[in-house]
């Protein structure tokens, strides 16, 4: 990558392109088998995890309707301010719906325990989750996730849908920001 490239950001590369598609396809083969005849409705948490639902829902053999549900509990800062917000609620009444929630990364995962309390109160058929990322030592509230990409370590990352300050999410792999971008 040249000087301009947003890659030049980088301090590593902690999941590659090919290792994140990989992984994509053979969540794609469990959720497969497990939904088989079965309307699967796939709620993507936008707008990080818009990569992953249109990898994931491209890689899948069987129909599925897609859904967006809009919340936010970052702002531009690194840190989960714990307070989630709908900024776009689901089109779709999910109740007696089979609901499999896209998410990029549970990290501290209070904004995933937060949602599924809410999805729950509209009584779909089921409720299970698909998250790319996890970082086991920063979930703050265990959450069953039952579809898990890649356990990685407690670092601020960036890229396949992750931003800092709305900056980086069009990466196709998932790295850490070199110290000069946060001193900026
Ligand atoms: O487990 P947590 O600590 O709650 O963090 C995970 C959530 O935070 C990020 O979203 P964010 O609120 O930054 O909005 P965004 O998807 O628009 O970037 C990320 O996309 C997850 O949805
Ligand atoms: O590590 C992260 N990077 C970007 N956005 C995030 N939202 C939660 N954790 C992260
Ligand atoms: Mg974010």
């Amino acid at each position: 990558m040249d000087e301009k490239d947003l890659g030049n950001d980088l301090a590593k590369v902690l999941i590659t392109e090919e290792e994140l598609q990989a992984k994509i396809r053979e969540l794609a083969g469990q959720i497969d088998t497990d939904y088989a005849n079965k309307d699967l409705l796939l709620v993507a948490v936008l707008k990080g995890a818009v990569m992953v639902m249109a990898d994931l829902s491209r890689a899948l053999q069987s129909h599925v309707s897609l859904d967006f549900m809009a919340v936010s509990s970052y702002g531009s800062g690194t840190k989960s301010s714990g307070v989630v917000r709908i900024l776009k609620d689901l089109d779709a009444d999910i109740s007696g719906r089979h609901v499999l929630i896209v998410e990029d990364i549970v990290d501290s995962g209070l904004t995933l325990s937060w949602l599924i309390d809410n999805l729950r109160t509209r009584q779909p058929a089921s409720l299970e989750v698909c998250a790319i990322m996890r970082k086991p030592e920063a979930v703050k509230t265990e959450i069953d996730v039952k579809y898990i990409g890649f356990d990685i370590p407690n670092e601020f990352v960036v890229g396949y849908g992750l931003d800092y300050s709305e900056k980086y999410r069009n990466l196709p792999f998932v790295g850490t920001l070199a110290p000069h971008v946060y001193s900026n």
